[in-house]
């Protein structure tokens, strides 16, 4: 089958603006005039050598299965155009990968081809050689409309093939553009009908296909599907079927995959006529690189930002990048990482981001050499050629054996060597199986665990100190139960196995995330089913129902604690009800006296004894310490055995050095402090305790003789007295007998009551009787040592 012709005079100097992505004026240059001499002998080439070497080319690339990428055939031995040829030499390709030679010859003769190779094995060139000698050999002019068009699945994939378009097509006269979605349609419309070349994302291209008055795809000559596995997954099928049915049938049609699977074979059905299939690395040993060194560590959920921070650190000179689940995650995990220091450098890249930052991240990630990781989604997994990437992390686990290779691919392409590392929970290991089985080689790696350095801390103050890295936390930890919820291999994705806890703990999270009732349910079906309603709602319905979710949750939350309280209050009234009315009038009398206690124990000065003693006890620290103790309010306070104080009210008080009440925080440290340290604390008491006995021992028997030496002078007075009139008696009645008169009732003096003696307070004796008579001088003086005999009984 030969190459359909179209002959096309005045060929000129032709250049696009590129509608889509790049906003840059971009020029391919075509042949200025028609080398018509050029175009015949290729031509009469690819029918002696393509033609010839159609069987062969398929078995050999089928044969081959592995080895080097290169095969040492050469671009210059293809029957292509010198244009081509200079395009490729400027961009340094010289020698072809096998896949290149396999599919190139075949394509230029004009068949439909349905290629497999691993990742990084030159599928772009595969393709694109073909279809700029194609639209060369048949003069194609903006006049024609729309000769080519190469659908990718992301819009980071058909920046790249663009710009590897542009390269390779720099000495061609061509119009190309790339159109991708996230921009405006309108501006675009005008321009897409200009255009000879597009590379497209399905969605905007079938928009095109429908809605832009001008654009005129009737005479297509080449369709290209890259990544047609990717396509399938993104669930564009029946996107590139109404693709399909816009073009026209006859037309040549190159189909791409780095897997062949059943989907793909389906897909190849419907768009490619009596397709070659080259499949390179279809007998290979290994279906990843070999140049590709591949490990698994089995980390526990609640390890996993600290095993992931720790690699990062201890590889921080290289070029990494991280795959996780869900944009939620890079979210959280780039803002995180750009908080702890020291960390590594990081960037992020995923579909919530505007299409203008996702190209500029895209590009300046490319530009880096080394020294970053770059944190993402699946959005990188497939195509994109990022050079010289040292390893690929793969944090979560990935949904399937395909998204896995897609993902290590992104390192050791073409002829460099890369490494990647998976990150598996203990319930994720059955997936090691299921790549061994699809021939992806790993080793089992564990962290060393001395290594590896816990964020958990730090995490938890960086989320203290921002909300909204906070808010991110949650998010993440509610985006990955979610993913993991939906993931259908049900043997390596466990929801039950995860730790909620400890996941949230790990991400410096206090509380568990509400992730909504309906990711808990256990019964898949209900499940399924409310997912399915959830899709068919829109974004709209979605948000009002789970507004008057969370409502309902308050209603139901408030209520609970309403009856809680009801019950509480109920519970109270009953046990009233059981409490009989002399129990309840003794526990008033008991209550009624209890207070008068309270108020008399305020009243009493024992309170302010400790607090004096407790001032005692500072004052040995010097005065300066004594006046600190003092709270500023000088209220009177109780001091407790914890050391803090009690306010009449019954708030405590803690004392600071600087006698200041301190904060509700100092607080509770100084509480801590003092529950710690109360050994030494009950130590200084007893001597504390044993100094103030000591003390008031020392006092009281002061006080003891100070009484008693007042009473003795009374006495003596007394008997002066009596003494001066039993002489004036004697005087009068020289007959009566010598004597004293009888003495007074011996009341001694009320004795002082020492202010802080309550406490070791010796219980008073009954004074004795007073002695109405006095027989004799001789009765007096033993009356006078009975009473002192007692007294200084009372006060030994
Ligand atoms: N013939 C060649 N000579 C030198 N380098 C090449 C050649 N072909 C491709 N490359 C380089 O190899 C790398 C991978 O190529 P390409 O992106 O086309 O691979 P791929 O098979 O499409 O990978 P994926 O499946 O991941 O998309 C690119 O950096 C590209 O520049």
């Amino acid at each position: 089958m030969q190459c359909p012709t179209r002959q096309h005079e005045g060929q000129r100097f032709k250049y696009a603006l590129c509608p889509g992505l790049v906003s840059e004026r971009v020029q391919l240059f075509w042949c200025s005039s028609l080398q018509d001499d050029e175009i015949r002998s290729l031509q009469a080439r690819i029918r002696s050598e393509c033609g010839s070497r159609i069987n062969a080319a398929s078995k050999s690339a089928a044969k081959t299965g592995q080895g080097p990428a290169l095969t040492g055939r050469l671009f210059r031995d293809l029957p292509i155009s010198q244009r081509t040829l200079r395009g490729l030499e400027a961009s340094k390709y010289t020698k072809m990968t096998e896949i290149q030679s396999g599919a190139i010859p075949l394509a230029l003769f004009g068949r439909d081809i349905l290629g497999e190779a691993r990742t990084g094995s030159g599928k772009t060139l595969a393709f694109l050689v073909p279809t700029v000698e194609c639209l060369y050999r048949q003069n194609w002019s903006k006049m024609d409309g729309l000769g080519a068009v190469i659908v990718s699945p992301t819009r980071e994939l058909a920046y790249q093939i663009y710009q590897v378009l542009i390269n390779v097509g720099q000495e061609h006269e061509i119009s190309a553009g790339c159109i991708v979605g996230g921009r405006s349609l309108s501006e675009e419309q005008q321009a897409v009908s200009n255009m000879s070349v597009l590379v497209a994302t399905p969605g905007r291209l079938l928009q095109h296909l429908d809605e832009s008055p001008g654009f005129d795809s009737s005479a297509l000559l080449m369709l290209v599907i890259d990544e047609a596995d990717r396509i399938l997954d993104f669930g564009f099928q029946e996107t590139i079927h109404n693709i399909l049915g816009h073009l026209p049938t006859q037309r040549q049609t190159l189909l791409f995959s780095a897997t062949l699977h059943s989907s793909v074979h389906k897909l190849g059905r419907a768009a490619l006529r009596s397709p070659e299939v080259v499949s390179v690395h279809h007998n290979a040993k290994s279906r990843t690189p070999e140049t590709l060194k591949q490990i698994y560590m089995v980390v526990p959920l609640e390890k996993k930002v600290d095993t992931l921070f720790s690699f990062l650190r201890s590889h921080s000179q290289k070029k990494t990048i991280v795959f996780v689940s869900t944009c939620k995650q890079v979210r959280f995990l780039y803002e995180a990482f750009k908080k702890l220091k020291p960390g590594p450098a990081v960037m992020e890249l995923h579909g919530r981001q505007s299409l203008t930052k996702r190209m500029l991240i895209f590009q300046q990630f490319m530009e880096r050499e080394r020294a970053v990781a770059l944190v993402c989604t699946d959005i990188a997994a497939r195509g994109v050629d990022f050079p010289a990437v040292d390893w690929v992390v793969q944090a979560d686990c990935p949904d399937t054996v395909d998204s896995y290779i897609h993902r290590v691919g992104r390192t050791a392409r073409y002829e460099s060597t890369g490494k990647s590392a998976l990150f598996l929970l203990p319930s994720e290991k059955p997936f090691v199986d299921k790549l061994t089985q699809a021939r992806v080689s790993l080793k089992a790696i564990a962290a060393k665990q001395s290594k590896v350095v816990s964020i958990q801390q730090k995490l938890a103050s960086v989320l203290a100190e921002s909300g909204d890295i906070r808010h991110l936390a949650q998010r993440a930890f509610a985006s990955y139960i979610r993913s993991v919820r939906l993931m259908k291999d049900k043997d390596v994705f466990d929801i039950q196995a995860l730790s909620k806890e400890a996941f949230a703990e790990s991400l410096g999270l206090a509380d568990v995330p509400d992730i909504g009732a309906e990711w808990e349910a256990k019964d898949e079906d209900t499940e399924h089913n409310k997912l399915k309603k959830r899709k068919n709602q829109s974004a709209l319905q979605r948000l009002k129902e789970k507004i008057k979710e969370k409502k309902k949750e308050k209603m139901r939350s408030h209520k609970d604690e309403e009856e809680e309280e009801e019950l509480e209050l109920s519970q109270q009234d009953s046990s009233k009800k059981k409490i009989g009315k002399w129990e309840r009038r003794q526990r008033r009398i008991a209550a009624a006296s209890k207070a008068s206690r309270e108020s008399v124990a305020e009243a009493t000065p024992t309170e302010e004894d400790f607090l004096q003693l407790v001032e005692g006890r500072q004052a040995e620290h010097g005065s300066e310490s004594r006046t600190e103790v003092l709270p500023p309010s000088k209220k009177r306070l109780k001091i407790r055995k914890d050391g803090s104080a009690v306010q009449a009210s019954g708030q405590h008080v803690f004392f600071t050095k600087h006698g200041a009440q301190a904060s509700e925080l100092a607080q509770v440290a100084d509480e801590m402090r003092t529950v710690a340290n109360v050994p030494d604390e009950g130590g200084d008491r007893a001597s504390f305790l044993k100094r103030v006995q000591d003390e008031l021992a020392t006092r009281d028997s002061s006080d003891a003789a100070l009484s008693r030496s007042r009473l003795q002078k009374r006495h003596q007075t007394k008997r002066r007295k009596e003494r001066a009139a039993k002489g004036a008696q004697q005087e009068d009645l020289s007959s009566e007998s010598p004597g004293s008169p009888p003495p007074s009732p011996a009341r001694p003096a009320q004795r002082e009551r020492p202010e802080q003696a309550d406490d070791v307070k010796p219980k008073r004796k009954a004074l004795p009787p007073p002695v109405s008579k006095i027989a004799s001088m001789d009765d007096l003086a033993d009356l006078e040592k009975k009473a002192l005999n007692r007294l200084g009984g009372l006060f030994a």
